[in-house]
């Protein structure tokens, strides 16, 4: 599949190196309106391709990403240290009302693959530019923020990150909510699990691992001034399930109705992702507290677009 990435930042460019690495796209192309920066990623990324799998990089306009199953959108800016996502909201909005009609001008077949944040509104705004159906426009949502969830916990309890499951839902943001009552190794129940294994999930543990991820970002930022590999991983995953038409389960932003009371609203659900994008959209067993945390994260979601967009 011939994958476009608007955008060749930090993000775009991981993204692109990921896409190579795991053999997800066949052509890739990189546009960014600094031109002399995608065609120095497309450059780079295109090294690694005899290590990994062959793939054509190049760099290009927008009229380039003619052909793209999937259009990744990178484009805008990110956080500076202390900053929360929801802050970047207009400056990025501007950034997409010019480059998703340049991009559907291109490739009006795409699935939009939204990364810029505040990604779940972000999400919102690409929709209704793009004016396509349900499912064609998500977002990666907290599939980095699951992989964090994961990551924390397959530490604590000293086994593989594959075989926890577990998901956050709701904003890509301060408001996320980790579903711990779902939770499980395999098919046992993480508290189960945990307490065989003597290392007891109590009231602290979970405390500091909600912090551990939900904080994520902001450590990173104040480290190294932005985050990219978790999100460039997560993304190439979500190109997989759409060129193979796998229908794989991942917590994704796509607008949802009813989570709680007022208009539907960009955030992260379980979703099966296949050829045509969003397929489905499951309603997880949640506690009632993690019913009302969704519903407050909708909420503030909601807020943030009222009378904006
Ligand atoms: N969804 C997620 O989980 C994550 C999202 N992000 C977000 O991804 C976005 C990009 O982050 P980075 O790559 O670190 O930023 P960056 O500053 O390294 O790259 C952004 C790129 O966008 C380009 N750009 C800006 N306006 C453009 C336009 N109109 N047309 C084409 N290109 C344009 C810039 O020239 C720059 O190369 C930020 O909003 C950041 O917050 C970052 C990490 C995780
Ligand atoms: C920057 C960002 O959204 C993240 O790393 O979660």
């Amino acid at each position: 599949m011939k994958v476009g990435i608007v955008g060749a930042g930090m993000v775009g460019g991981a993204a692109a190196n990921a896409l190579v690495l795991t053999g997800a796209a066949d052509r890739i192309v990189l546009v960014d309106r600094n031109a002399a920066r995608a065609t120095a990623e497309a450059e780079d990324v295109l090294h690694a391709t005899p290590f990994a799998h062959g793939a054509r990089v190049a760099s290009g306009g927008h009229d380039d990403l003619a052909g793209a199953g999937v259009v990744i959108l990178a484009a805008g800016v990110g956080q500076r240290p202390g900053e929360t996502r929801l802050q970047l909201l207009e400056r990025n909005a501007a950034v997409f009302a010019d480059v998703i009609p340049a991009a559907l001008r291109a490739a009006p077949d795409a699935i939009l693959l939204v990364a810029t944040n505040p990604v779940d509104i972000m999400t919102q705004i690409a929709t209704r530019l793009a004016g396509l159906p349900p499912g064609r426009v998500l977002g990666s949502g907290t599939i980095l923020d699951t992989a964090r969830f994961r990551a924390r916990l397959a530490g604590h309890l000293g086994v593989a990150a594959a075989s926890v499951h577990a998901y956050v839902l709701g904003e890509h943001g301060d408001s996320e909510v980790l579903c711990w009552s779902a939770a499980s190794v395999g098919t046992i129940p993480i508290a189960d699990f945990a307490a065989q294994l003597e290392k007891p999930l109590s009231d602290e543990v979970k405390a500091r691992i909600d912090e551990d991820v939900r904080r994520a970002a902001y450590r990173i930022i104040a480290g190294k001034g932005a985050t990219w590999y978790g999100i460039a991983s997560g993304l190439a995953r979500i190109v997989r399930a759409i060129a193979g038409d796998e229908r794989a389960l991942l917590s994704v932003s796509a607008i949802t109705e009813e989570v709680g009371e007022g208009a539907p609203v960009a955030l992260s659900m379980p979703r099966i992702i296949g050829a045509r994008g969003v397929e489905e959209t499951l309603r997880p067993r949640l506690s009632p507290e993690e019913q009302r945390l969704l519903e407050r994260s909708a909420a503030i979601l909601r807020e943030a677009m009222a009378g904006r967009w």
